[in-house]
């Protein structure tokens, strides 16, 4: 039946226009009525019913066989298709309660392939919904007073389910809307006219399957679904016909005995497809019923293959009646004994099948809820753990915690250890060089040796007075932190004892925000030098301004001096001729030595923390600038670059900073220049 559906090319996606935009129903679909069917927010073209004869026939056995003609009412002329390829398709939650159809006829659900669930929820009741198994092969039935005005159902998304399941949901158009559009469908049940052999079998009670009392009506009553009822027969869908899902019962000795000890006499008769296929339901014949289930679960082959083959199941099962009755079919001498029988024990099987179903349903409930209780059950300890998770949390942040002020604090103790040891170090050796100096000045006279120049200290023949560099040390690597007033300055003059790199980092402020990580990052440095003054103090024109940048120098000095144990010298402005300062730098300076005081005071470990000039120097050198009568005015800056005069103060300055933090002795004979 798939298959027919599927090489008749009705089936696609389509697609609803929800807020101007396109959305794909999750499904593919097709729709067989005499009219388009709006469904969903889409327009679907009508197919013409007739082209799918396993359809119509498949819907001929369930009206016949399965369903309950004194409850459900037979009277579908149009049926639409729904093909959810895996368990991502699905269908919204929805009342079937369009125009098009007659909304107090049933829909009848045939589902095939993949077993799905359907949940079916009373109208504006949120929760409370019911889940119903639709088994492939299963049929279920929507019906009663007004069951879509009350009730609504889905098809809900499942993860587990790669396979396709098809439905097929038979039903009745509404004959007002259809005379509307000048419309007439044709009953799916057409063999209601069979022809006049027949006629007389079709008066009697077998031609419909006898009322079957519903099993489930506790069921209903307790989930208050008057109008829902489920007939559970089975439609056969294995492709294997060898092995029915759900055999029927057997039938009396007498047929299924004998029917390969009686040779076949029976004779058969030319009737048309539907007649057949009513002259089958009527006699319920088993074998004849399983020929044809098995013709229609056939998913393979073509549909003249498939109409070819239930011929010959038709016309196969015919002749093994016929020989089991030991005498051809003939309308008008049916064996009643025989048909009763069947009948009998056909509706049993469906009882049977109900009662299975009606119990499945009812586990599925209870399993539904367990695992409903289950979940909030597990909801709930989940709840329970968290406390529990954060103080466990808690207590391992407060260890981390201890471990990390414990080891801050080693840490400092050996900082201090080691800056001792560096300064005592560093002592030592210009108290050695002094004493080698003073050696070797008190031995000159005494071996008569002309006074030497600076030059010829190296010379190879000298007595063995090493020079300073005698004991082997790494140079201390420097990193000059400059702006651009700094470019042209080469510290060639300390670069004997440090390792010089510079740094042109613009202002504290670009320092602070832009460079400081690089900075930070360079390996091995003994000690940074901040110079970065200049500009810093040249532009400021507003007290706001002034604050910013001694907020991003203190963020600069605090950063180089947390994130190493590296020295840090900070050199300030210094007031020198032709350079000038403006009114805020004072405030600046006086700021930063503050700060510079405060912090070395604060902590043994930021005594790594030195300067050469602070407020005192500052206001000496402009003192003694404005005395200066050719001098200008230093508050009055006329150029904004470092006279090459400030250019060499502001080297001494570097140099006797680096020499101060490390303890050692400036070099003879390099007296500093200036204030
Ligand atoms: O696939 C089904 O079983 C139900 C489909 C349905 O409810 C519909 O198309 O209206
Ligand atoms: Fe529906």
């Amino acid at each position: 039946m798939v298959t027919e559906i599927e090489s008749l090319g009705t089936l696609k996606q389509y697609t609803t226009l929800h807020k101007n935009q396109n959305h794909p129903l999750p499904r593919l679909s097709a729709w067989y009525g005499p009219i388009d069917y709006a469904y969903s927010g889409v327009v679907m073209k009508g197919n013409p019913v007739s082209d799918s004869p396993l359809v119509v026939a498949a819907y001929h056995h369930l009206a016949n066989n399965v369903l309950d003609p004194n409850n459900i009412a037979i009277t579908a002329d149009c049926f639409l298709v729904n093909q959810y390829r895996t368990g991502r398709d699905s269908c919204g939650e929805h009342s079937d309660d369009e125009p098009e159809v007659d909304r107090f006829s049933p829909i009848i659900t045939l589902s095939l392939g993949q077993q799905r669930f359907m949940l079916i929820r009373e109208l504006g009741k949120h929760g409370n919904a019911i889940a119903v198994k639709l088994e492939p092969g299963s049929v279920l039935v929507m019906n009663g007073d007004n069951f879509q005005g009350k009730y609504t159902h889905q098809i809900p998304k499942v993860t587990v389910c790669n396979s396709s399941r098809t439905s097929i949901t038979f039903r009745t158009c509404n004959h007002d809307y259809l005379s509307s559009r000048n419309a007439l469908s044709t009953p799916l049940m057409a063999i209601q006219s069979a022809q006049p052999v027949f006629s007389a079998l079709k008066g009697q009670q077998a031609i419909t399957s006898s009322p079957t009392p519903l099993q489930d009506s506790k069921r209903r009553q307790s989930l208050s679904f008057s109008s829902f009822s489920l007939s559970g027969a089975k439609f056969e869908t294995s492709s294997d016909i060898s092995s029915p899902t759900t055999p029927l019962s057997p039938l009396p000795g007498n047929i299924s005995e004998n029917s390969s000890k009686v040779s076949s006499k029976g004779e058969f008769l030319p009737l048309s497809l539907e007649v057949m296929c009513e002259a089958i339901d009527v006699i319920k014949d088993r074998s004849v019923k399983l020929e044809l289930s098995r013709y229609s679960l056939s998913t393979s082959g073509s549909v003249t293959d498939c109409r070819k083959r239930l011929k010959k199941a038709v016309k196969t099962s015919f002749q093994k009646l016929a020989s089991n009755l030991h005498r051809s079919v003939t309308p008008d001498q049916p064996e009643p004994n025989i048909i009763s029988n069947a009948i009998e024990i056909f509706e049993k099987s469906i009882i049977d099948l109900q009662a299975k179903i009606s119990t499945q349903n009812s586990v599925l409930q209870t399993l539904v809820l367990c695992n409903d209780d289950k979940k909030s059950k597990a909801s709930q300890k989940d709840a329970n753990a968290i406390p529990k998770e954060i103080s466990n949390f808690d207590k391992r942040l407060e260890k981390i915690e201890e471990l990390i002020s414990s080891i801050k604090e080693e840490q400092t103790e050996t900082m201090n250890m080691f800056n001792k040891l560096e300064a005592n170090v560093d002592k030592i050796q210009s108290n050695t060089n002094e004493t080698k100096e003073r050696v070797r000045t008190s031995l000159q006279p005494i071996k008569s040796k002309p006074q030497r120049t600076r030059s010829d200290r190296s010379a190879p023949n000298q007595p063995q007075i090493k020079s300073q560099s005698a004991r082997p040390r790494r140079k201390r690597k420097v990193l000059i932190l400059h702006d651009s007033q700094l470019n042209a300055f080469e510290p060639h003059s300390f670069s004997q004892a440090f390792d010089v790199e510079k740094f042109k980092a613009g202002s504290y402020t670009d320092l602070a925000s832009k460079h400081i990580r690089q900075v930070i990052s360079k390996p091995s440095i003994d000690a940074y030098v901040l110079q970065l003054g200049v500009n810093d103090y040249r532009y400021q024109t507003s007290q706001a301004s002034l604050d910013k940048a001694v907020e991003d120098t203190k963020t600069c000095i605090n950063k180089l001096l947390s994130s190493s144990t590296a020295k840090v010298v900070v050199t300030l402005p210094t007031p020198t001729p032709s350079e000038g300062i403006c009114d805020l730098t004072r405030d600046y300076v006086k700021l930063i030595t503050e700060f510079i005081t405060s912090t070395r005071q604060s902590d043994n470990n930021w005594r790594r923390l030195y300067t050469v000039n602070n407020l005192a120097s500052f206001n000496h050198a402009l003192e003694k600038l404005n005395s200066s009568p050719d001098s200008p005015d230093p508050l009055k800056p006329d150029k904004l670059h470092v006279s090459e005069y400030g250019l060499k103060k502001l080297s001494l300055n570097i140099k006797y900073g680096l020499y101060r933090s490390f303890g050692l002795n400036l070099p003879r004979r390099q007296a500093p220049v200036g204030p």
